[in-house]
């Protein structure tokens, strides 16, 4: 299973003014655990600015967006050098990723991203991830960590988002106000009744409270990802929660990642066309196979790497639609050649494949 963790500032001060050394010991090693159990983790990761104010000596604050960020350029590193102690303790190798919402729109970059976090999931390498706050400011900004976590599940097609806060779950009021509200274990649908569960702002530390846990939960569960919204300060709790364990409240995926996806694919408009032989085209529509370069006669239209194109059969027929690995461009240089070829040919490579089959949907 692939899991995007995301920890709140809450969860990594267990309540106190700084980071809880202790707290981020044992969410290491239960990250390494699940790892050590076959499983994929990316961390997202909040506690930048909570650092950056406990390096400094917690000076008196003013809220302002440029003390916002010199916080957080002060803590990410701090919060980064605990993070590799901690994980050096299990033998586990960090790599820093920090983006921001252009990271998302813009296809380049989008992929980009990808490509290195998937580098770091193949090397055993976890990846943690943070808002780049240093220089992200108004539209650059997605503003909070639950909705970065919850692109990032997508970008990475994640199985699971578990989102680990200081409430047990999603409850019928804000428990903080209201003694009597009781957990809610599952949510089917993020329905307008949802949304008016949610409280303002979380806890004082926090930066969403509970509307940016919902909005995370509606990305996520659209894309296919379930969502668990469960307790950080309950031992083994990611373990448990892998291995199945109803914890907390889990928000329920729509469909399959897959039927997600396709309906993504499906929905961009066709930015090519890429003309196949008999053979790719059999391999294709037959047997669901990626398309390779070889198998390529010609390539039409001007697009870049991740577009949508069309697939077409020697007859002319549309047989599929599919995200090209390669820009139309180096497409065409690489056509009718052998995989091991596409280095030689255009000095770089993003793979054997044209279309991948994952990336695929056959008509
Ligand atoms: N319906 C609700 N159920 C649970 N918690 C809620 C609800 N409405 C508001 N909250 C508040 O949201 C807070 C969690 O958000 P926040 O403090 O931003 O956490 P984090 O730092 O983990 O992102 C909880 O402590 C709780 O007070
Ligand atoms: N990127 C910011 C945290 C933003 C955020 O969403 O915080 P939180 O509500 O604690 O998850 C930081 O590192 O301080």
């Amino acid at each position: 299973m692939r899991v995007v963790l995301k920890l709140g500032t809450s969860v990594l001060t267990g309540g106190t003014d700084r980071l809880h050394r202790p707290r981020l010991v044992e969410l290491m090693r239960g990250m390494a655990a699940v790892r050590a159990g076959g499983h994929e983790v990316v961390l997202v990761t909040s506690g930048a600015v909570l650092a950056g104010w406990e390096t400094l000596g917690f000076p008196p604050r003013d809220r302002t967006l440029a003390e916002k960020q010199l916080l957080a350029a002060v803590g990410q590193g701090r919060l980064m050098h605990l993070y590799a102690l901690m994980a050096e303790l299990y033998g586990v190798n960090v790599a820093q990723v920090l983006l921001t919402a252009d990271d998302f729109r813009d296809r380049t970059r989008y992929l980009n991203a990808r490509t290195t976090l998937e580098g770091c999931l193949t090397r055993g390498v976890l990846p943690i991830i943070n808002e780049n706050d240093a220089v992200a400011t108004g539209q650059l900004k997605l503003g909070d960590n639950d909705t970065l976590s919850a692109f990032v599940a997508n970008l990475v097609e994640a199985d699971l988002l578990v989102i680990l806060t200081d409430a047990p779950g999603l409850y019928t009021a804000d428990p903080r106000q209201d003694p009597h509200a009781t957990l809610i274990p599952v949510v089917e649908r993020v329905t307008p009744d949802i949304w008016a569960l949610a409280g303002g702002a979380g806890s004082h530390r926090g930066t969403g409270g509970m509307r940016t846990k919902i909005q995370a939960a509606e990305i996520a569960t659209r894309a296919g990802t379930p969502l668990v919204l469960a307790p950080g300060d309950l031992e083994g709790a990611l373990e448990r929660i892998v291995a199945g364990e109803a914890l907390g409240t889990r928000f329920l995926a729509h469909g399959t990642r897959l039927e997600a996806r396709k309906r993504w694919i499906l929905a961009e408009i066709a930015a090519g066309r890429v003309l196949l032989d008999e053979g790719a085209a059999q391999a294709v529509a037959a047997r669901g196979g990626s398309l390779l370069p070889a198998g390529i006669r010609a390539v039409e239209g001007d697009f870049e790497r991740g577009q949508t194109v069309r697939l077409l059969a020697p007859d002319g027929h549309e047989i599929g639609r599919g995200l090209t690995r390669y820009r139309s461009g180096d497409l065409a240089r690489i056509a009718g050649r052998h995989s091991r070829e596409i280095e030689g040919v255009l000095g770089f490579t993003y793979g054997p494949e044209a279309v991948h089959r994952d990336d695929l949907v056959r008509l």
